[in-house]
């Protein structure tokens, strides 16, 4: 029977820097083929989380499990990491970068440097490869950074802000490049502060606060616990739902509103909407962005 591919997951992750707890038990699963949005605010603790994963930063206390079992050297080998720091030379050619990168993950040569030339291609870099990287506009470095990642044909991915600075276009072959590794059950981790991204792209979503996670899971069972929103019309004025119990309206413009209901309200509010003159009373889903700014409020 095929093994089902393994899931990356943090228990209790804890790490100070002097009287500072960047990150605190810090606990998450990125399930393979899943793509797992790590959202917070500046020094949330983001970073020193994904380095903690990738061993490139002591753990305190907690550990990192794949496949279930205590991860170790050789299975973060065979992750792609893109560090917040980058980390590809900048006075060197772009290919010959990738290719040595790849030779140091065991790749062979010439299998490195028809990767790497694929890549380069499916990201409109394709006569670049002999460029130095610093001669590439920012957003391109940014590009063969991903290439750097995704070369080896990593297990998990592990990508500190991969989508800042890349323009529209740029976001989406990386997304289609991610696509195909998530499609062979690769779990992907991916830290962003483009909440809109986020929404688009995520099937399930860390939020830290503070060091703290404050809310963790798949999209479908966040927006299911976000604030719950309806759109009401009642013709001529939605204003009277200012002075209803159990009613907090965000927004009223003429005839339609925008609400929060309390527990048990509902019934209530939609009978009451009746005698209003009821024209609309529609669930609205709270989008991912919506659910991290009530989660970190
Ligand atoms: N090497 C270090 N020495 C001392 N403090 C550190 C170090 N690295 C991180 N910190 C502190 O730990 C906290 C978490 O930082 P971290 O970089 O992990 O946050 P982040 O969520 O990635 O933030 P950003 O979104 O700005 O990248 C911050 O208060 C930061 O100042």
């Amino acid at each position: 029977m095929p093994q089902s591919p393994p899931a990356l997951e943090v228990r209790g992750l804890t790490r100070r820097f002097g009287e500072k707890t960047a990150v605190d038990d810090v606990s998450f699963v990125v399930e393979p083929g899943k793509m797992t949005g790590f959202v917070g605010a500046n020094g949330a603790g983001k970073t020193t989380t994904m380095r903690m994963i990738m061993g490139v930063l002591v753990i305190h206390s907690g550990t990192v499990l794949w496949g279930g079992r205590p991860i170790t050297g050789h299975d973060r080998s065979r992750f792609g990491y893109m560090p917040e720091e980058r980390g590809l030379y900048p006075k060197q050619p772009v290919l010959d970068q990738l290719v040595y990168l790849g030779q140091l993950r065991g790749m062979t040569r010439s299998d490195a440097a028809a990767e790497a030339a694929r890549l380069l291609e499916r990201f409109g870099l394709g006569g670049r490869g002999k460029d130095k990287l610093e001669s590439l506009s920012l957003g391109n470095q940014q590009r063969v950074q991903i290439a750097a990642s995704l070369l080896h044909g990593p297990t998990a991915l592990v990508l500190d802000e991969p989508f800042s600075g890349l323009d529209p276009v740029a976001v989406d072959s990386m997304v289609d490049l991610l696509r195909d590794r998530l499609r062979e059950g690769v779990p992907v981790l991916f830290s962003s502060h483009q909440l809109d991204l986020v929404d688009r792209l995520c099937d399930s979503l860390v939020v830290l606060s503070d060091g703290k996670v404050m809310a963790a899971g798949t999209s479908e069972e966040l927006r299911s616990r976000g604030p719950r929103r309806h759109r009401i019309a009642t013709v001529p004025d939605a204003g009277w739902l200012r002075d209803e119990p159990g009613v907090t309206v965000l927004d009223v413009d003429g005839s339609t509103a925008v609400v929060e209901l309390a527990d048990g309200a509902h019934e209530r509010v939609l009978s009451r909407a009746v005698g209003h003159g009821l024209t609309e009373f529609t669930p609205l889903e709270p989008s991912l962005s919506d659910i991290y700014r009530e989660v970190t409020r």
